[in-house]
Formats: C-alpha cells, sequence, structure tokens
C-alpha cells in the first residue's frame, strides 16, 4: 500500500540512539506516534509521551512502571509492561509501520508480533534477524509482510536494489568502517579500554553496537542479516572495509556493474527511507560533498585479529541455531566488558568459545529453541568468564 499523508507508527526503542532519530523524522515527515516503548528509561519516555501523545507507553522493566504510571497519571495514555507490553504495541490494529529500534535479542518476539499482525517492519533490530533468521522470514512471507531495512549498509543494499530482479544480483559488497582500532594487532587490543572502545570513528550510536562495531561483531551480524534479507549465500558477500563511511554498501549485477548507494554517514537518511518508502522525502541532513573528501579508500579486513568477524562467518556456515549462539554469547560478553568485569580481547574468546564448546541443531528450530539457546549460551558464558 503507498501513503502520501500520513502515517501511524509504532516504535520500539524510542529512547536510544535510532529511536530519537525516528522521532525527528516522524516530526517533520509529520507521521503519528501510536506507541512508545523501552526499557527504563522513564523520564525520556515522559518527556517522549507528552510531545508525541501516543495512545500507549510500554515501559519493559517492571520497576520502572509504578514511576511511569505516576510521571503520567494527568494523561489518557495508557501504560504497558514488559515484553508482553512491546508485542501488544507491535499488533495493535492501527498500526501502519511498527519500528523496531530496541538493542538484543528482545526484540525478537515483538518482531514476530508485528509481523502475525500483518503490519509492515522498519527493522534496526539485527539481532532479532541473526538469533532467529528463518522464523522471522518464514513469519514474514507467511503473512506477506515486508521487512524494510533500517541498518545503513542493509538500506543501502535495499536502494541499490530497486528496479532490478533478484536473479540479477550476482553479490553484494558490505562495506564496513573498520572501527576505532583499524590497523591494529592482536597484541595492541589486548591494551583496549572500554572508553577506547566506546569511540566510533563516523557514528553516535547506543554503547553496545559502538562495541559491536569495534570489534567488527557488527559486521558479522550484518554478514547475516544481509543474507536473510537478500536471500544469499555466503560467498556472495565480501566484506570490503572503508573508512570514511561514504559508500554505505554496493550491489554487483551478473553484468558486471556495481551499484552503491552513498551519502553522508547519517542514519536520519535510511530510517527515512524506511519510514517514507517507496517514496523520498526532504531530509534534514548535510548534503555530501565528494571534493571535501577528496579520497575514498577501501582495504580487505583483517579476519585473523578481528575474531568476531570470522565467528559469525563460521556460525552462519553451521546454519541451524549457530548464528544465535554467536549473537548471545557476543550480547552476554559485551554486557560484561561494559560493566568491566572481563577485558575486551574477552569477547571474541567469548564468542569463540561458544561457537566451538556449544551444541545446537543445524537444522530446523522453533522460537522455544531460539530462546532456551539464547539463556543456555548466556549462562555457559557468565560461567567461562567468572569462574575462577
Ligand atoms: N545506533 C545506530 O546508529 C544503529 C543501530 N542499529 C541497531 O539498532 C538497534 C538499536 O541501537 P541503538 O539505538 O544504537 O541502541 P541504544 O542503546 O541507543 O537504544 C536501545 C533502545 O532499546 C531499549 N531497550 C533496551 N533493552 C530493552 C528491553 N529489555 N526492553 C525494551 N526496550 C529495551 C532502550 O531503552 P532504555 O533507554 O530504557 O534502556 C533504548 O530505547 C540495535 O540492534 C543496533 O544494532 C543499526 C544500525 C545503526
Ligand atoms: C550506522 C550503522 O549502520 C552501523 O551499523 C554502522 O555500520 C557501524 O559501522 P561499522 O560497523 O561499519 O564500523
Ligand atoms: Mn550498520
Amino acid at each position: 500500500m503507498e501513503f502520501e499523508g500520513s502515517k501511524k507508527i509504532t516504535l520500539l526503542g524510542s529512547t536510544g540512539s535510532i529511536g530519537t532519530q525516528t522521532l525527528e523524522c516522524c516530526s517533520h515527515l509529520g507521521y503519528k506516534i501510536n506507541a512508545l516503548a523501552a526499557n527504563r528509561s522513564v523520564a525520556l519516555l515522559e518527556k517522549q509521551a507528552r510531545e508525541f501523545s501516543p495512545r500507549y507507553v510500554v515501559v519493559s522493566e517492571k520497576e520502572s512502571y509504578s514511576q511511569l504510571k505516576l510521571a503520567l497519571h494527568d494523561t489518557d495514555i495508557k501504560l504497558l509492561a514488559g515484553v508482553e507490553g512491546m508485542c501488544e504495541a507491535a499488533a495493535l490494529p492501527e498500526n501502519d509501520l511498527v519500528v523496531n529500534s530496541v538493542v538484543g535479542m528482545v526484540g525478537l518476539r515483538p518482531t514476530l508480533a508485528a509481523l502475525q499482525a500483518k503490519k509492515t517492519l522498519a527493522l534496526a533490530n539485527k539481532e532479532t534477524l541473526v538469533a532467529a533468521g528463518k522464523l522471522v522470514m518464514d513469519t514474514a512471507r507467511a503473512n506477506g509482510v515486508d521487512i524494510l531495512p533500517v541498518d545503513s549498509e542493509h538500506s543501502a543494499i535495499f536502494q541499490s536494489m530497486q528496479g532490478s530482479s533478484s536473479k540479477e544480483v550476482h553479490s553484494i559488497i558490505l562495506t564496513a568502517s573498520g572501527g576505532p582500532f583499524l590497523g591494529k594487532t592482536a597484541a595492541d587490543l589486548e591494551k583496549v579500554t572500554l572508553q577506547q572502545a566506546l569511540k566510533h570513528p563516523n557514528w553516535e550510536m547506543g554503547a553496545k553496537i559502538t562495541i559491536d562495531s569495534s570489534t567488527l561483531m557488527n559486521k558479522g551480524l550484518e554478514f547475516i542479516e544481509a543474507m536473510w534479507l537478500f536471500h544469499l549465500r555466503p560467498d556472495q558477500i565480501e566484506v570490503v572495509v572503508h573508512p570514511q563511511s561514504v559508500v554505505h554498501s554496493a550491489v554487483e549485477y551478473v553484468d558486471g556493474s556495481i551499484i552503491a548507494q552513498m551519502g553522508v554517514p547519517d542514519m536520519k537518511i535510511p530510517i527515512q527511507y524506511a519510514l517514507t518508502y517507496p517514496r523520498r522525502k526532504p531530509t534534514p541532513v548535510k548534503r555530501l560533498s565528494l571534493t571535501e573528501y577528496g579520497n575514498l579508500t577501501f582495504l580487505k579486513p583483517d579476519l585473523d585479529t578481528f575474531v568476531c568477524l570470522s565467528s559469525c562467518i563460521d556460525a552462519v556456515i553451521r546454519g541451524g541455531l549457530y548464528p544465535c549462539v554467536v549473537n548471545s554469547a557476543n550480547e552476554q560478553a559485551v554486557a560484561l566488558f561494559l560493566q568491566q568485569k572481563i577485558s575486551y580481547t574477552d569477547i571474541g574468546k567469548c564468542v569463540r568459545y561458544a561457537l566451538d564448546h556449544y551444541s545446537c541443531s543445524r537444522d530446523r528450530y522453533t522460537l522455544e529453541d531460539v530462546l532456551f539457546t539464547d539463556q543456555q549460551v548466556r549462562e555457559m558464558i557468565k560461567e567461562y568468564c567468572l569462574t575462577p
């Protein structure tokens, strides 16, 4: 269905980096917010609720519910709680579009709820597709629903594929900034601090994805995300390091033509494309000047040093629940690193350890299998890291 006017949006993860930028886009597009959801940022949720007047606000963390209830007592906004609340908000009949921008595996059930309710899904929450790609894509297909990519690389690939048949696609070039530690050796990485890892050279993002970008885990997750979104085999994806983050990714066609999408590194461009698709509207973003950059560079990734990327590729080649295993190991390891309980290089060791030691299905799986594997792998990593 094509919309020329306003749309009603449910936004999951509204207080985060993607969430707040989505609200900026909705404001200038004149789109209505039907529901907002976050984990526990009560003050920001209250501010957003007062500005956008949604019908529903969901707070995931149970303890924050009473605080928000008190804060919004003078409004007629309905409050929902927990993952169940996010699922309810995702499936509201009046939604035209659900934007899932929560971080981590917790986004999986709301993603499935939106698809089962036949709601078009703008997906930033890449962990969902990595952990349960087959389940998510099968649910989308069974319900005849589109998944619109928000992740900048996948939006670039999607944009570069408009007007072409999938049969004409030869392969894709998935660009990576290389993160703050591009060119570093394994020995250099041993000394990395939390503060250094939290500083991405080109993008302002949430803490978890910023760490993932620095280890190249983000590119591993994106490799798997691209396979599911665009029905590609692993040998059809080439990761290319491009430190300027101006070419956001490209598609190579059977005739040898390569079509890329370019722009300044600003997530409002891919976010807005998912909101207005298949149309384009002006964005409040700086224009790209190629002469300002002068040179654009492209390099091969160092798979020996950045072991998270190679672990993800190994996992997706094994298939089944192995992508879920590497994702859950990484989520747990990054949480421990952010709490300064493990070192930077322990993240890559955890991901490889889980892949080598956790035994699971290489075949079909259910939602319950995914949730069980996630819990088991998290326990395994806590034991691996925290047992003296
Ligand atoms: N930031 C970026 O530029 C990009 C991000 N992405 C992907 O988008 C997703 C979001 O990233 P980003 O915005 O950076 O992350 P942030 O950490 O900035 O925001 C995460 C959001 O998720 C919410 N959240 C966290 N845990 C839960 C939970 N248990 N229940 C409900 N809500 C929860 C947070 O709420 P609260 O504030 O209350 O904690 C917050 O609103 C990730 O999957 C990331 O990989 C993809 C491409 C680019
Ligand atoms: C903005 C965005 O899409 C991030 O996922 C980005 O890709 C991070 O950059 P790198 O992972 O390439 O460093
Ligand atoms: Mn990305």
